[in-house]
C-alpha cells in the first residue's frame, strides 16, 4: 500500500543547528504514528517538513506517493492542528471551521453541511455562533480539530494538541481523540508529543526521537514491552537500566541472580543493560544486615531472611504518589534502582530490603 506520508532521508538545518538528521519514516493510511521525544529532539521540525511549513535542507517528502517537497502548505491538502495555531479570534466557530472549505470555493450549502458534520464529530454542535474567547481551552482545541478535518484531509497532523490543557482535560481529550480516530478509518494521523501516556494511548506505532535523530520506531505494545534501545526503555516507561552480564541470548546475570531476559531485536555486541520497569521491581523488608550475594545457600525463601531470588539493598527514599509509593533503592551491588509498590508495610528510609527482579525484562542497547 502506498504510504500516506513518507519522509525520505530528511534533514533540516537552521544555520549551524541540525534540527533533523536523515529521517526515514512512513505512515500508512488509517494509521496513527506518534513522534515521541523530549523537547528539542526534532519532532515539530519533522511535522513542519510534512506540513510544508519548512523546506528540508535535504531529502524528500511524499504524500500518497506524490513528491510534495517543493509544494507550499496550501497545495498539500493536509489537516494541521498545532498548539500555537490558534483559532482566528475575530471569527465565529462556524467561520473558523468553514475557512478551508471557502478557500477551496466549496459551494455555500455544502460548506454549511460539512461544518455541521465536523462540529458534531468533535462534540461541538450548538457552539457555532460563539467566538473562540467564549470557549474553554478544550473546546477551542476541538474546534481547531474540526477546522483541520473539514476538508477531509487524507493526513491529519497534530503537534502537541493537548499541551495547553490541564491534566484532567487532557485525559478526557485523549478519550475524545480515540473516539474520533474510530470515525476516520482512512485518515493517517501524525501525532507529535513528549507525553508517553498520550503516545501509548493513541498511536499504532511510535517513533522515538532524540537529538534530531530517530532512535527507534515500532508498533506501540512491542516498543513498550521490548524496546531495543536504552533511551526508549527509559523514556517510554521509565525503566531502570541495570548493567548485567550476558550469559547467553536469553539469560543474564545480575550479582548472584540469573534472569531470563528478552533480547528480541537486539543486535549482537555492544554494551547492554536490563530495562526494568519500576512497577515490576519487588521489594520486601529484611530484618538484620544483608550483604550482596548473601543467602545463596539454595534455601527456600523464608519470611525472615534473604533468599536466593533477591538482591540486598537499602531503601534511600519513599514518596507517596497517591496510587502507591515510589521507592529509591541502592543495591549492595552498587546500582540505584526505582520501584513502585502499592504499599510500604514496615519500610522506612534506611531499611534493609530484598529486591526481586522478574524474568522476561528486555535487554537493551546502551548508546
Ligand atoms: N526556526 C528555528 N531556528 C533555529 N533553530 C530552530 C528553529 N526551529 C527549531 N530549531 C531547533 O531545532 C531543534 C529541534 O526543534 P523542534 O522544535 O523540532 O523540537 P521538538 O522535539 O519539537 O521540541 P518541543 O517538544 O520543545 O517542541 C531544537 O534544537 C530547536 O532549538
Amino acid at each position: 500500500m502506498t504510504p500516506a506520508v513518507e519522509l525520505r532521508d530528511v534533514s533540516v538545518h537552521f544555520g549551524r543547528t541540525v534540527a533533523l538528521r536523515g529521517l526515514d519514516l512512513s505512515v500508512a493510511p488509517g494509521e496513527t504514528l506518534a513522534l515521541l521525544g523530549p523537547s528539542g529532539s526534532g519532532k515539530s521540525t519533522a511535522l513542519k517538513a510534512v506540513a510544508g511549513f519548512l523546506r528540508p535542507t535535504s531529502g524528500r517528502v511524499l504524500l500518497g506517493g506524490r513528491d510534495v517537497t517543493d509544494e507550499p502548505p496550501n497545495r498539500r491538502g493536509l489537516g494541521v492542528v498545532v498548539q500555537s495555531y490558534a483559532l482566528f479570534p475575530h471569527m465565529k466557530v462556524v467561520d473558523n471551521v468553514a475557512f478551508g472549505l471557502r478557500a477551496r470555493r466549496v459551494p455555500r450549502r455544502a460548506v454549511a453541511e460539512r461544518v455541521a458534520e465536523v462540529l458534531a464529530l468533535v462534540g461541538m454542535t450548538g457552539f457555532g455562533d460563539r467566538y473562540p474567547r467564549q470557549l474553554s481551552g478544550g473546546q477551542q482545541q476541538r474546534v481547531a480539530i474540526a477546522r483541520a478535518l473539514a476538508i477531509r484531509p487524507p493526513v491529519l497532523l497534530l503537534d502537541e494538541p493537548l499541551s495547553a490543557l490541564d491534566a484532567a482535560l487532557r485525559e478526557e481529550m485523549v478519550a475524545e481523540l480515540l473516539r474520533l480516530r474510530a470515525e476516520l478509518p482512512d485518515t493517517a494521523v501524525v501525532y507529535v508529543t513528549h507525553d508517553q501516556g498520550e503516545a501509548l494511548a493513541l498511536a499504532d506505532r511510535i517513533a522515538v526521537m532524540r537529538d534530531a535523530r530517530l532512535v527507534e520506531v515500532g508498533a506501540t505494545p512491542e516498543l513498550y514491552h521490548r524496546p531495543a534501545e536504552s533511551f526508549t526503555a527509559s523514556f517510554l516507561g521509565a525503566s531502570n537500566l541495570l548493567p548485567v552480564e550476558v550469559v547467553d541470548a536469553d539469560t543474564v546475570r545480575l550479582g548472584h541472580l540469573r534472569l531470563a531476559a528478552s533480547s528480541a531485536g537486539l543486535p549482537a555486541g555492544g554494551a547492554v543493560a536490563l530495562g526494568v520497569r519500576p512497577h515490576r521491581v519487588g521489594v520486601r523488608a529484611v530484618p538484620g544486615p544483608m550483604t550482596a550475594g548473601s543467602g545463596q545457600t539454595g534455601s527456600a525463601p523464608t519470611d525472615s531472611g534473604p533468599t536466593d531470588s533477591g538482591l540486598a539493598a537499602r531503601l534511600l527514599a519513599v514518596q507517596w504518589r497517591g496510587t502507591g509509593y515510589r521507592l529509591d533503592l541502592e543495591l549492595d551491588l552498587g546500582h540505584r534502582l526505582r520501584a513502585e509498590v502499592p504499599d510500604v508495610d514496615g519500610l522506612t528510609v534506611g531499611t534493609r530490603v530484598e529486591v526481586s527482579i522478574p524474568d522476561g525484562c528486555p535487554l537493551v542497547r546502551v548508546a
